[in-house]
């Protein structure tokens, strides 16, 4: 590992954006973003961040930024590439994406992006690598080179390889990423199951995300219209079986705890809302289709999340055939 880590951050959107402040922010990194549409503005004007961990900053830029990944290879090599777009298997590959950063066994892939069972690929690209997994819990939007960050960053990590002999290594590179994140500000905490809290966070993102997705109505329109008891529960009753057979057994009141973070007045429109609305490709295949891969091994029936899965690829289809 170089002295002073080189952290390469690939997909610069508002949540790229907050791991690139946290991160450079501690003062014991080098950070390289890649900033495709905000280039220009950025590189003249910085970014302005109104953060509810931060505060406001105006003209704020990663210390090297690119506009794609080859430029961005004079500034490693990578201790850490953290993969920060969309998780999209239908659309891009991202260990295609992201392979020429990855330069030797001693680069650690980040992911900090929604789904289940989102290592998988990275660790079957890289075996040799250590794969962080990052669940992040985050509110943040982004217009052009302003973020809105107004529900606080808590990144948990968790460290996979396929190599057993690069499993402690993993363990010290995960301690070291989760210490530099919180030196900057934010909170990132190592859970040794980080799975479970794939698991949990997916009850919320494969229920409200998906329906609100389809309906166009956010988290307290939908709740108005009555579907809390007759879809979203459903839904998210179906995600705790998959993770129990699958082993990984959620709180009993699951549901009533996912309820509770999302009050009625919050009117929040989830991340799948807000590309449906945009035009832009859906998660639908980390947030949906894994968990329905996972129910089908393990002999769960889930047909609610099956039906709202077809729904979301013909919209996908019918989505990626006018681009
Ligand atoms: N936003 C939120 O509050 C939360 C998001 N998440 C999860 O975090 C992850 C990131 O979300 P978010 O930041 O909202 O995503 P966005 O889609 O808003 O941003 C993704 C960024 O990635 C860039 N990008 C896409 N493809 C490439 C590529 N090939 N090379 C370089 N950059 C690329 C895009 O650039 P361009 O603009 O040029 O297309 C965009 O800036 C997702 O998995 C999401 O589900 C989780 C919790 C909360
Ligand atoms: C929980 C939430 C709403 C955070 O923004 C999310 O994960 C999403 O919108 O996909």
């Amino acid at each position: 590992m170089s002295q002073v880590p080189r952290i390469l951050v690939v997909g610069c959107g508002p949540v790229g954006t907050m791991c690139s402040y946290s991160l450079q922010n501690s003062g014991r990194t080098t950070v390289t973003a890649i900033l495709r549409s905000t280039y220009d503005d950025v590189k003249a004007n910085g970014f302005r961040i109104k953060s509810i961990d931060h505060g406001e900053v105006d003209g704020w830029r990663p210390h090297n930024i690119s506009r794609t990944l080859d430029d961005a290879l004079q500034y490693g090599p990578f201790d850490y590439v953290v993969v920060a777009l969309k998780n999209l298997p239908d659309v891009y590959s991202i260990p295609d994406i992201i392979r020429l950063a990855v330069a030797s066994e001693k680069t650690a892939i980040v992911l900090v992006q929604n789904g289940i069972d989102i290592e998988q690929p990275l660790i079957d690209a890289f075996p040799d690598n250590v794969v962080i997994s990052g669940v992040p819990l985050i509110g943040c939007e982004q217009n052009g080179r302003e973020i809105l960050h107004n529900d606080p960053d808590i990144l948990l990590v968790g460290g996979f390889t396929k190599n057993p002999d690069r499993m402690d290594q993993g363990k010290l590179m995960c301690s070291e990423f989760a210490e530099l994140y919180t030196a900057g500000g934010a909170k990132c905490e190592v859970k040794e199951n980080l799975t479970w809290f794939r698991w949990r966070k997916l009850c919320w993102n494969a229920s409200f995300n998906a329906i609100c997705a389809l309906t166009n109505l956010d988290s307290g329109l939908i709740q108005d219209a009555g579907a809390l008891e007759t879809l979203i529960k459903p839904a998210m009753g179906e995600v705790a079986a998959i993770a129990s057979a699958a082993g990984y057994q959620l709180p009993e009141d699951i549901k009533e705890q996912m309820v509770a973070f999302t009050p009625r007045e919050l009117y929040l429109k989830p991340s799948m809302q807000v590309d449906a609305i945009r035009q832009r490709p859906m998660e639908i295949e980390v947030i949906l289709g894994n968990a329905l891969r996972i129910a089908e091994k393990v002999g769960v029936d889930a047909r609610l999340l099956g039906t709202l899965y077809q729904l979301l690829k013909a919209k996908q289809q019918a989505l990626l055939s006018v681009k």
